[in-house]
């Protein structure tokens, strides 16, 4: 990894800066866009070329049966099959707890106000497939609109050549997913969106993928709505002396294996770590399944920060708002309040990153590319909306008539001053 040192703390924010900026790709928004445009006006036929093109395949029928899905559950080993009811189980606890509910107040005698919160009718969850299989994706995305009680969970992910991932599918199945599509990528983005003649419009779409399909989502938003940029994998992690260089390594390379595109910084006071972090990288790599994939994003979007202070290392990090801070410093939970900008935060020695992304409850799916300085984790909050309600009787309008008159006539509406006017006059009279 490059290591960044002897430099003020303007000269790394610009960078850092520059390294956000760099994510949102020109090239990648004109293909994106045109592949959304011709699946909103070709429909099934566009998917089909998209398929062929991107993973190789063109499977049968667009829908996974029910027939389909009942074999995948009985392929699936069973302590997968157990491993995944328990994370289930983690998530599903955790999730609970972020259930919005409304609330009816009456601010005087003769007014009633509220909000009452329902579920979206129908979401789309994108899991992503490409380079490798995400039934932890699954769970995430499903289990939140479960509980939110959205009644139409429709879900999409890339078609392989020998057929869907059993455990993604078993995982589908656990958790509830009403309606299953093979298609993936920005074409599968584009036909919830619009909708085709087999794959049904939703009102919002979830979930993490590649820059196609974060471009994809970006530019769909308006039509639907969505719930952030989860784009390629990112973390930053914050150590001193007190931190383990093989520890660091291998939670730098558990996001660097995701996608050529993931980004992994560690920001540091120590030299000595700084360098031992850089050779434990290179051994842990030697004998990784996914070196390739993780070498590239080593290569091009690793970087380690040798900074001064403890107070350097939030000022930048928060710059970045990386999708996973790990805090590795003596006494972690004391600096929580220092932490502004970031998806998911993991604290000490024992909370490894992987620990989220499957197991314990957080969401994994979480904003990417600095967007965590504006958006949070996917919740229960992502599958609810809320509806205002207001009443009045005859005696509180009358007594608030004046004041709503004046600011209408103040705003020069005189429809709206008639309006209220009128409800009180054929109410007296
Ligand atoms: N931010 C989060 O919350 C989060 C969570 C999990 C995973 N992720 C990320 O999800 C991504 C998964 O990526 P993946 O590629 O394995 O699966 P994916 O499903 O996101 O993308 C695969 C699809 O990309 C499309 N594609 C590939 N190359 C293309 C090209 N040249 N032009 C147009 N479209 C193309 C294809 O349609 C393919 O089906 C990784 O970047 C990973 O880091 C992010
Ligand atoms: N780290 C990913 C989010 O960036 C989530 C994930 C799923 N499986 C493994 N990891
Ligand atoms: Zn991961």
């Amino acid at each position: 990894m490059q290591i960044i040192k002897n430099q003020t703390i303007d000269q790394m924010a610009k960078q850092i800066r520059q390294e956000t900026a760099a994510t949102d790709d020109a090239i990648v928004a004109a293909q994106v866009a045109d592949i959304i445009k011709n699946v909103r006006e070709n429909g099934d036929e566009a998917l089909k070329t998209y398929s062929a093109t991107f993973d190789g395949v063109t499977p049968a029928t667009w829908r996974v049966s029910e027939t389909e899905i009942q074999a995948a559950m009985a392929s699936v080993p069973q302590k997968v099959l157990a491993a995944l009811r328990t994370a289930a189980e983690n998530i599903r606890t955790f999730h609970q707890q972020e259930v919005a509910v409304g609330f009816e107040d009456t601010p005087r005698e003769g007014i009633v106000r509220g909000v009452k919160v329902t579920p979206l009718s129908a979401v789309g969850i994108y899991v992503p497939g490409g380079t490798a299989a995400y039934p932890s994706s699954v769970l995430m995305n499903a289990i939140p609109a479960k509980i939110a009680g959205v009644p139409n969970i429709v879900m999409v992910t890339p078609p392989q050549k020998d057929g869907l991932n059993p455990t993604v599918l078993a995982a589908a199945k656990i958790a509830g997913v009403d309606q299953i599509f093979q298609v993936g990528g920005a074409q599968a983005i584009a036909a919830l969106a619009y909708g085709t003649a087999t794959i049904p419009a939703v009102d919002k779409i979830t979930g993490p993928g590649n820059r196609y399909v974060a471009m994809a989502k970006k530019m769909v938003y308006g039509q639907v709505a969505i719930d952030m940029i989860a784009g390629p994998s990112e973390i930053g992690i914050l150590a001193d002396d007190s931190a383990r260089a093989a520890d660091i390594a291998a939670d730098l390379l558990s996001q660097a294996e995701h996608d050529v595109n993931a980004r992994v910084l560690l920001m540091t006071t120590s030299a000595t770590l700084a360098t031992a972090v850089n050779a434990a990288v290179a051994q842990q790599l030697e004998t990784l399944p996914r070196a390739d994939i993780a070498r590239a994003a080593i290569n091009d979007h690793g970087v380690i920060y040798l900074v001064n202070t403890i107070d350097e290392m939030f000022t930048l990090m928060n710059l970045v708002g990386p999708e996973h801070l790990e805090v590795q410093l003596t006494n972690p939970a004391q600096y929580l309040a220092k932490i502004q900008n970031a998806g998911s935060i993991f604290l000490g020695p024992y909370a490894s990153e992987p620990l989220g992304d499957y197991f314990s409850g957080p969401n994994h799916i979480l904003p990417t590319g600095g967007t965590a300085r504006f958006s949070s984790p996917l919740g229960v909050w992502d599958f609810q909306k809320r509806l205002q309600y207001l009443q009045y009787t005859q005696s509180a309008l009358a007594e608030d008539l004046p004041a709503v008159t004046q600011l209408a006539r103040a705003e020069g509406l005189e429809a709206h001053a008639r309006a209220v006017q009128t409800r009180f006059n054929s109410n007296v009279g």
